[in-house]
């Protein structure tokens, strides 16, 4: 079975180690998000890939869900000492090697999409993993940090996704959240075909904004999902009218769409997704969704560990089936 998958970082990859146990024999590619991605030091970073492939190659930091096991912070401490910074962002020894090594390549001039395929040498991590374009894509969001005045007022600007999330941790109100450069961007080599060639689409409990949104911006990719002819089938991020994990609710507030498992099926639409998996918390929903003309299902969707996040792909899967057959 030829299965693609949209992924984002942690909760992406748990998904997918999950997807990897439930049917060991498929052939898998993952369309990764580097909408997220940031340059500093004079390093290109990529949080979701490096995410999706520690995760599968055995490297993760297990309890933070990113970065590595293991992992100390000499460099970014001497750089601190110089003042140079952003101290905010916790690049680790580790992992400095791997946007080293990225860095190295690019400016060698291999696309993103190569350099990730030599990175995965090394972490074998058993899916073939693509960026989403090899074009250079930053999320950005427009915010408002207020001035602490009691006239509400505030200074309008732009930020980094990375500063909005891991710096402000969402803290203020995101207005607006904007892909920059997705309109001109391609789809890496392999993106299309593989889409072409899957037996099924399945989006993880990823971001449906910041994720699987940004994903879907790049021209081609959505249509050639919803031209495939193969079931499309999500699980909510949302569980009970809260992420599961991470902070979905600001930037879904962003785009206008209600923080509830039904509403980001319908934000997704009938015209992409077949079927979607709610939790059992959030069965009331399935009237609605299915009113939407997707197929629901209320089923466990917290992935407390490997084989909790097998049973959800598993049930993915037979949702896929019941969709295909129907
Ligand atoms: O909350 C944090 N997330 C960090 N993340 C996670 C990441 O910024 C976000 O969770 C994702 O971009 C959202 O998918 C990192 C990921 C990396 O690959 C490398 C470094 C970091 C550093 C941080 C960090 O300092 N704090």
């Amino acid at each position: 079975m030829r299965i693609v998958v949209l992924a984002g970082g942690i909760g992406g990859a748990r998904f997918l180690r999950g997807l990897k146990r439930a049917v060991p024999d498929a052939d898998i590619t993952v369309i990764g998000n580097t909408g997220d991605d940031i340059h500093l030091f004079g390093l290109k970073v990529c949080p979701d890939l490096d995410t999706v492939m520690y995760t599968l190659g055995g490297g993760i930091n297990e309890e933070q869900g990113w970065g590595r096991a293991d992992e100390t912070f000499h460099l970014k401490e001497e750089l601190a000492a110089y003042g140079v910074g952003p101290e905010w962002f916790g690049l680790g020894d580790r992992d400095f090697a791997t946007h080293i090594v990225r860095t190295q390549m690019i400016g060698a001039g291999y696309p993103l999409s190569a350099v990730t395929e030599a990175l995965c040498d090394r972490w074998q991590p058993g899916v073939r993993l693509i960026p989403m374009t090899d074009d250079r894509v930053e999320t950005h969001v427009a915010v408002t940090v207020p001035d602490g005045g009691s006239a509400g007022g505030g200074e309008r600007k732009v930020i980094h996704f990375q500063e909005y999330w891991v710096r402000l941790r969402a803290s203020v109100r995101a207005e607006a959240v904007v892909p920059v450069g997705a309109e001109q961007a391609k789809p890496a080599p392999g993106v299309l075909e593989a889409v072409a060639q899957a037996d099924v689409v399945l989006f993880p409990p990823s971001n449906p904004v910041v994720s699987i949104g940004t994903i879907l911006a790049v021209p081609g990719i959505r249509e050639a999902i919803a031209d495939a002819g193969v079931p499309v089938v999500g699980l909510s991020p949302i569980v009970g009218n809260a992420p599961v994990r991470g902070m979905a609710d600001k930037v879904l507030a962003a785009v206008g769409v209600e923080a509830t498992a039904a509403a980001v099926a319908e934000h997704y639409g009938s015209g992409l997704l077949d079927g979607w998996l709610v939790d059992t918390v959030d069965a009331g929903a399935v009237e609605r969704v299915e009113a939407a003309g997707i197929r629901c299902r209320a089923v466990p969707l917290l992935m407390t560990d490997e084989d909790a996040a097998a049973r959800m792909a598993r049930e993915a899967l037979a949702l896929a089936q019941e969709v295909r057959t129907a």
